[in-house]
């Protein structure tokens, strides 16, 4: 019998959310660390989330092309469990990152055809794990958090050596179907958790992890 899906609930920024993630049964918490997110939060913010969370919860920080400095400052002041770079960092960089923080990485890959999945054979080698999440409109003002999902079947049944998350628009009506049609291990969400931009749902984080788990 396969092993449960393991479910990240991405963008928290209120503790009962992250109490709603645990308790759903949730394996990740995501902190997101991007001025232009709805769930941008202060280091700070992000420090009392991930030290009262519950033991367990691999807290994530989520970052787009941050700068050393940045980086720094997360770093020394959240306890982590992973790195998720959602920019266009080169694999070189991905690579120093990982060296410099001896934390694992999730690298975020944009999908919107079949001509993207070329990247994730270029990142599979220097990140620890892979999301494989849907390209944001051109011009968007975020790389991702978007609710918008791409043609699974793209990632159908497809085996790549290292582990990855599906990613980008997936909600409790619809996870249970995405797991099914990419067989993916492992699911990320942020807007489809939401009431409105920014603002999370317990109730749907629970009916969430309930599907993904179904
Ligand atoms: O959530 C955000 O605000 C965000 C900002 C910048 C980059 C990535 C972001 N979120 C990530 O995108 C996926 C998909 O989001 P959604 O479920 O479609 O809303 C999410 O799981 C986060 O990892």
């Amino acid at each position: 019998m396969p092993a449960d899906v393991k479910v990240k609930i991405c963008g928290l920024s209120r503790p009962e959310d992250v109490q709603a993630a645990a308790s759903a049964g949730a394996v990740y918490a995501g902190f997101v660390f991007f001025a232009k997110s709805p769930r941008n939060i202060s280091v700070e913010l992000a420090r009392d989330l991930a030290i009262d969370a519950p033991v367990g919860l691999a807290k994530v920080a989520l970052t787009v092309n941050a700068d050393d400095a940045m980086l720094d400052a997360i770093m020394n002041t959240v306890p982590l469990d992973m790195l998720q770079l959602h920019g266009s960092e080169t694999p070189d960089r991905v690579a120093d990152l990982r060296r410099r923080y001896g934390l694992p990485i999730m690298k975020a890959i944009g999908i919107a055809d079949q001509s993207d999945l070329d990247q994730i054979a270029t990142y599979a080698g220097v990140a620890d794990q892979l999301l494989i999440d849907a390209k944001p409109p051109r011009g968007a003002d975020l790389p991702g958090g978007n609710g918008l999902s791409f043609d699974w079947r793209l990632v159908n049944r497809k085996y790549w050596p290292c582990p990855w998350m599906l990613a980008g628009g997936l909600t409790p009506d619809n996870v249970a179907l995405a797991v099914q049609m990419t067989g993916a291990r492992q699911v990320d969400v942020s807007s489809g958790v939401e009431s409105a931009p920014g603002v999370k749902d317990p109730e749907l984080i629970h009916a969430f992890v309930k599907a993904a788990l179904a």
